[in-house]
């Protein structure tokens, strides 16, 4: 067993990445598969380090001054309050006498050392219109609150202007991921990524692997794994009752050869593979994620309206054909069946390769247990060729498979309650959700700077939530429907379609402010809009949207859901299963958004929460 020279807790000093400057660290953890230290820089960094870039302290020797820095990023802000003074450790002390060569020796050290201050310092740039997965310094904002501008300090931009041209291409800091695997790197699919500004420099940074898991660790995973399928059959065993009360047992579940059928899976199968290949299509633009953090960017076909507008065809013309769509209905809990069921295999799969990838290319999210990252995605991006998995199923075989649900639906209920039209109930339940993906796939670019895209990795939870979890239980609304009509008013859905409506807006306008802030900071539409700078480079909305609450996506998501819940009357809490589960999630992801962010935007962070104090619900919460 290889051996290992610091102990977790003991306080060393570490090597700045692509530096030689050593700052105060303590030592998290240590990976003995990777002999790598996760250290803790005293602003909070968390960084991973080869041992050969750990020193004891004893080895330096102890400045008189006391200007020790405690990490670069501190140093950097202290330095933009004084700029005079200089805290680099190589420098002599105030009146120091000198000799000629060594006050010519000590000057070079201390040209040197500002080249690798302005390295440091200027580091995140490189990464900073787009640093979403990138853990950049989380010091102090350098600036003040401002309208929206660009996202450059002036500070920087000046350090720019004289060396940019040296700079930008000498270190990106990467400071979660393993050494530079360039040559592997290049030898990937070429035509499939553009590359960000390629990092000359080989120092060794490592994305520490989790330690601090979320959804209960280890066995909140186990406990969601088999929780949820369970979770889908009560679900829609519950909703097929003819009273489905809550205090009301479901029946038992069909014996297993009922609910395991060749020619569902097969056409599930179909289903699958046929939204597969109209992802394949080349149509529709091409675009670039965020920067991955060795900079290379992915690319991306957008080509989700399209696959709609063929789908809808493909439906229409089986409708036209007389194909028994009913069969979907009659046959639900075995095509959730099938869908658990290949979103198991799935799973197995994605793990399975991800096993294979470099560390490089694995989620942040992964912790290195296997059970944890089975569940959370060990690989962030897997991709056959051009086909990304993870992007292909978040919008595709479940939001799709969505709508055609609800629309078979539709149809039930018109055979089983002898109706010549749709209930105005059915109709409502059906239009909202058709407008909600629909503005999905419209806006399907927007997938890209998600948190589901950018931080989780692909494995169990998204392959089924994607796959069985949106599909079949998002859908219940409608199912419940088909067996429990309800006579809804006119009045009464003027105002539930007020709500929808209001819940739209609020949802839209949030998302599509934040997201053009994001691609064009400098936009004169939201010249008006108050920021806080960030030390990334980016700048926080506090005024407009995000300045109401801090997440009013989230509000406006949550007043929709609402909104489809309504139409299905008050008899049962059934069909508020969808509010009722959406809000925990909804609170559940704030809560790990805002770890993120924490992280990222550090004291600029805290500021936005002092300025803007509710999260999701205004004066609640
Ligand atoms: N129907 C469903 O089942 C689900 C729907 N959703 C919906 O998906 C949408 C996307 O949600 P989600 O991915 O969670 O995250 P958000 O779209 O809310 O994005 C959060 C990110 O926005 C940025 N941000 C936060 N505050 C500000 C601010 N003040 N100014 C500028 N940028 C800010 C931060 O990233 P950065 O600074 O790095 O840009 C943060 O990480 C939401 O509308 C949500 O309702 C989500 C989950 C499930
Ligand atoms: C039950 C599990 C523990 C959790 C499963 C969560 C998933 C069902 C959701 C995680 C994020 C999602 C998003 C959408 C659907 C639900 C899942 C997959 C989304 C595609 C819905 C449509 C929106 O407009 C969106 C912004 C594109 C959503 C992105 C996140």
């Amino acid at each position: 067993m290889p051996s290992r020279k610091f102990a977790e807790g003991e306080v060393v000093r570490g090597r700045w990445p692509g530096s030689s400057l050593y700052y105060e660290v303590e030592i998290l953890s240590h990976d003995n598969k990777s002999q790598v230290y996760t250290v803790k820089y005293k602003d909070g960094t968390e960084l991973e380090l080869k041992e050969s870039d750990i020193k004891p302290l004893k080895s330096f020797k102890q400045r008189k001054s006391g200007s020790t820095s405690s990490s670069p990023s501190r140093r950097r802000s202290s330095r933009s309050r004084s700029r005079s003074r200089s805290r680099s450790p190589g420098r002599a002390p105030k009146g120091s006498r000198r000799s000629v060569s060594a006050s010519y020796q000590a000057d070079a050290k201390e040209k040197e050392m500002r080249r690798e201050i302005l390295q440091v310092k200027l580091t995140p740039l490189v990464l900073k219109p787009f640093a979403n997965s990138v853990s950049v310094y989380n010091g102090e904002p350098e600036h003040m609150e401002k309208s929206a501008t660009p996202p450059k300090n002036k500070q920087e931009r000046v350090i720019l202007s004289t060396e940019d041209s040296y700079i930008a291409t000498q270190y990106s800091l990467r400071p979660r991921r393993e050494e530079v695997k360039t040559k592997n790197i290049e030898s990937e699919e070429q035509n499939l990524v553009t590359r960000g500004p390629v990092p000359l420099g080989t120092f060794q940074v490592t994305t520490p692997q989790r330690r601090d898991l979320e959804f209960g660790g280890v066995p909140g995973a186990l406990l969601i794994m088999l929780g949820l399928p369970a979770c889908v059959f009560l679900l829609l065993l519950q909703c097929a009752q003819k009273d489905p009360g809550l205090l009301q047992f479901p029946p038992p579940l069909p014996a297993l050869r009922e609910l395991w059928e060749a020619r569902v899976c097969g056409v599930y199968l179909l289903w699958f593979f046929l939204q597969a290949l109209f992802s394949l299509l080349p149509v529709g633009k091409v675009v670039e994620g965020t920067p991955l953090v060795d900079g290379r960017r992915l690319k991306y076909r957008l080509n989700g309206l399209y696959a709609f507008i063929l789908t809808s065809a493909a439906v229409g013309t089986a409708v036209f054909w007389d194909i028994e769509l009913y069969y979907l209905y009659t046959h639900f809990l075995q095509f959730a069946l099938a869908a658990i069921v290949f979103s198991v295999v799935l799973s197995v799969y994605l793990y399975a390769r991800s096993l294979k990838v470099p560390r490089d290319e694995l989620s942040p999210a992964s912790s290195g247990n296997a059970v944890y990252d089975f569940f959370i995605g060990r690989e962030l991006n897997p991709r056959i060729g051009a086909f990304d998995l993870k992007f292909f199923c978040e919008l595709r075989p479940g939001l799709i498979g969505w709508v055609v649900i609800n629309l078979v639906m539709l149809l039930a209920e018109m055979k089983v309650q002898e109706r010549s039209a749709p209930s105005l109930a059915m109709t409502l339940v059906n239009s909202f959700q058709l407008l909600y993906v629909v503005d999905a796939l419209w806006f399907e670019e927007a997938l890209l700077t998600t948190m589901d895209i950018i931080h989780d990795g692909f494995g169990f939870m998204l392959a089924f939530g994607d796959l069985v979890w949106v599909p079949f239980t998002y859908s219940l609304q409608a199912f419940y429907l088909v067996n429990h009509p309800q006579d809804l008013s006119w009045p009464l859905a003027s105002v539930i379609i007020a709500l929808k409506l209001c819940g739209y807006v609020i949802f839209r306008c949030a998302n599509s402010q934040k997201n053009a802030f994001r691609k064009n900071p400098t936009d004169p539409k939201l010249a008006h809009l108050k920021t806080i700078p960030t030390s990334t480079g980016k700048s926080l909305l506090v005024s407009g949207w995000w300045g109401f609450v801090r997440h009013p996506n989230y509000l406006g998501d949550l007043i929709m859901a609402l909104a489809w819940s309504l139409p299905c009357g008050f008899n049962h809490i059934l069909p508020y299963f969808y509010v009722i589960y959406f809000t925990a999630l909804l609170i559940h992801r704030e809560a790990r958004d805002e770890h993120q962010c924490r992280r990222k935007y550090g004291l600029a962070w805290e500021k936005y929460c002092q300025r803007v104090p509710y999260r999701i619900f205004p004066y609640i919460y």
